[in-house]
């Protein structure tokens, strides 16, 4: 089976790739299985810098090809926050929940028109001696006012999707695959593969 590296920490993302990638025949590893301690700051200011910084250096230290993955939720009531400090929104603990209580009360009295949102995902795929590139995808919604729904992570239980009439957090992970910011950014990398990733391929 193929193998790929995703340069995350975060078990949530995890998941939601191999529901993307399993179909496609490869195996799923992330720095939880390869690197646990290799963990990249991110002093980028947008999902792109973000992206290449944690796939470069990943990438770099390991010595082989690696997906990174930045990504967020955008609301435009908030001028779009938390935006690309959606992980560090209530603080350095990187809470989901407290994540969700910070965005809900900012979000009181805020009427279902003015609640859009979207999540946004940049892919950056790196290799040693190749040129970083980069791929997005996003997902609208609308911002709920209470929690529903156990699958998922991060903020999917108050991400309403119109499209499936159902919170993401609702939704099952083939379900979340294939309408998701991330599986959209995932297509688009699948579309312009590059050749040196799709080489890579290992047995
Ligand atoms: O599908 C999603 N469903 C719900 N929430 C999501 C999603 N996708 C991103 N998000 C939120 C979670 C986190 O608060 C932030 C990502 O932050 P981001 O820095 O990219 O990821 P992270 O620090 O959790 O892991 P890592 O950097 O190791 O990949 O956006
Ligand atoms: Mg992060």
């Amino acid at each position: 089976m193929k193998k790929i590296v995703i340069a995350t920490q975060n078990k949530g993302k995890a998941k939601d790739f191999e529901a993307l990638l399993a179909p496609l025949g490869y195996k799923v590893l992330t720095l939880l299985d390869v690197a646990q301690d290799l963990d990249v700051e991110e002093t980028g200011v947008t999902f792109e810098e973000n992206a290449i910084l944690k796939a470069e250096a990943v990438s770099k230290v390991l010595g082989i090809p690696v997906i990174s993955d930045d990504s967020g939720l955008e609301i435009d009531a908030l001028n779009g926050e938390p935006g690309v400090y959606s992980a560090r929104y209530a603080g350095a603990a990187k809470s989901d929940s407290a994540n969700i209580d910070k965005v809900l009360e900012k979000m009181s009295g805020v009427p279902e028109n003015g609640r859009t949102a979207r999540f946004r995902c940049v892919l950056a795929v790196a290799a040693p001696n190749e040129k970083t590139e980069t791929f997005s995808g996003s997902c609208e919604g609308i911002i709920l006012s209470t929690p529903q729904g156990n699958n998922g992570f991060g903020y999917d239980p108050i991400f309403y999707v119109p499209a499936q009439s159902k919170a993401m957090a609702e939704l099952l992970p083939h379900e979340k695959a294939a309408i998701s910011h991330r599986g959209n950014a995932l297509r688009e990398l699948q579309q312009r593969m590059p050749k040196w990733l799709d080489e890579e391929k290992q047995s």
